[in-house]
Order: structure tokens, then C-alpha cells, then sequence
């Protein structure tokens, strides 16, 4: 039977990455993608932004929204502090396995708390089901039309506490403009565009950085 692209990226991470070493996991990925097979992970150039972000924050509690392969659960994951925690939510169970695989083969398992499920589900059971408080950062990667639902579940479920930061990937391309009209003229947000391109092209795009000033 046929390969899937996300199978195929895995093999690229078996086959070029070192066990244990998440930068080669980071760079194998970015390289496949590069030369070979273009997917939709943050990328090298918006994943600098991504990494100067985790590390000005060095967060305890992080949730991405969208895992894919994971990619940048790997990026953020390998920059946590001890005992931090990152809590990633994958509704496709076969990218869920794929991210899932190369997340150990980075060797951050201990970090990641991979969640197979919907973000509208799972974030209202945040509180009950992991023990978070709050969250010092949110990466936001999934469907571009559920940022700004999400983002007000987020808040109606009191996960964001003053200098929460919430990181928004693609807010030029594919574009997500009604999060940004409402991040952006909310005066609860002190927001910051991060300008940049769609991972391996030229194409414009960037990052929204927002903090949430309580
Ligand atoms: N509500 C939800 N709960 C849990 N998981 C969910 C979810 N909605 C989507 N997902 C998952 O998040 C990923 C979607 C990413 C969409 N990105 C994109 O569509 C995308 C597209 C381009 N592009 O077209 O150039 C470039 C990019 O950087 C992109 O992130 C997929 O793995 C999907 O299964
Ligand atoms: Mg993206």
C-alpha cells in the first residue's frame, strides 16, 4: 500500500535523525521538506521566531493546538525548562501516531503530553484532566478557523493568566483574519507581528505574538 507524506517524513527522522538529539530530528524534517516533500510544519525560518518566543517565556506550561508530525512540539519541547510541561492536541489519529513516533525518536516523551482530540473538547477538561492552572504559553498551528473560537474558549475557561502569550502561526497564509482583527483590537492584548515566510518558499507570512495583560 501507498505511503503517506507524514509516513514518509518519519522515515526521513529514522533514517537521518540521531535518537535523543532533537536538533537533528529538527533538521532532518526541514531538510525533507526542503528537498523533497514540502509539508506544513512551522519551518526553519518562522521556527527561529518560534524558539526566541519559548525561550524570552521559559514556560512551565505550554499547549500547542495542532501537532501534525510534530515538529514544533519537538522545537518547543527542547528548549522547556525541568519539569515543564508541553500538552499537544492531534485530532487525526494517524498524525497523532506519526507525531507520537517522532517525538520519542527525539527523546522528548517525558515533556510532551500528546492528546488525541479535539481542541474544543479537551481545552474546557485542561483544569480537571492535567492539573493546569494556566498556561505560559499557547502555540496556535491548527485549522486557521478555529484560532479565534479557540482562543475565547481558552479565556471563558480562565487558562490564561496576566503575561500569558499566545503564538499564532500563519496569520498571513493561509491568513487567519478574524483572530487577528479581534487579538489585535482587543484591549486585553498586547500584540506583536513577527514578519517572515511559509516554511521553505518565499511566500509572505508570520507570527503573532499576543500577550494577555490580565
Ligand atoms: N480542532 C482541532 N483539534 C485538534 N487538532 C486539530 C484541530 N484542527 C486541526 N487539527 C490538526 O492540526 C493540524 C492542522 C493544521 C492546519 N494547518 C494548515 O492548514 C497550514 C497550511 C499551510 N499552507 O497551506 O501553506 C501552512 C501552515 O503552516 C499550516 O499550518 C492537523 O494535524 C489537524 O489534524
Ligand atoms: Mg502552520
Amino acid at each position: 500500500t501507498q505511503s503517506t507524506r507524514p509516513q514518509r517524513l518519519l522515515s526521513a527522522v529514522q533514517k537521518n535523525a540521531t535518537r535523543g538529539d532533537p536538533r537533528s530530528v529538527v533538521q532532518a524534517i526541514d531538510q525533507f521538506c526542503r528537498h523533497k516533500e514540502w509539508a506544513m510544519n512551522v519551518g526553519d525560518e518562522k521556527g527561529c521566531i518560534l524558539d526566541s518566543v519559548v525561550s524570552e517565556i521559559n514556560p512551565a506550561t505550554v499547549l500547542e493546538l495542532g501537532t501534525y508530525c510534530g515538529y514544533s512540539t519537538v522545537r518547543i519541547a527542547s528548549l522547556l525548562p525541568p519539569h515543564a510541561k508541553l500538552i499537544t492536541l492531534e485530532f487525526n489519529p494517524n498524525y497523532a501516531s506519526i507525531a507520537r513516533q517522532v517525538i520519542a525518536w527525539a527523546g522528548l516523551e517525558d515533556k510532551v503530553q500528546l492528546v488525541e482530540g479535539a481542541s474544543g473538547d479537551w481545552i474546557p477538561k485542561m483544569k480537571e484532566q492535567f492539573g493546569v492552572k494556566t498556561f505560559d504559553l499557547v502555540f496556535l498551528d491548527h485549522w486557521k478557523d478555529r484560532y479565534l473560537p479557540d482562543t475565547k474558549l481558552i479565556e471563558e475557561c480562565g487558562l490564561l493568566t496576566k503575561g500569558s502569550v499566545l503564538l499564532a502561526d500563519n496569520v498571513i497564509c493561509p491568513g487567519t483574519p478574524d483572530y487577528l482583527e479581534y487579538i489585535r483590537s482587543s484591549p486585553q492584548y498586547e500584540s506583536q507581528y513577527f514578519k517572515s515566510h511559509l516554511e521553505y518558499t518565499k511566500v509572505e507570512d508570520g507570527l503573532e505574538k499576543s500577550v494577555f495583560l490580565g
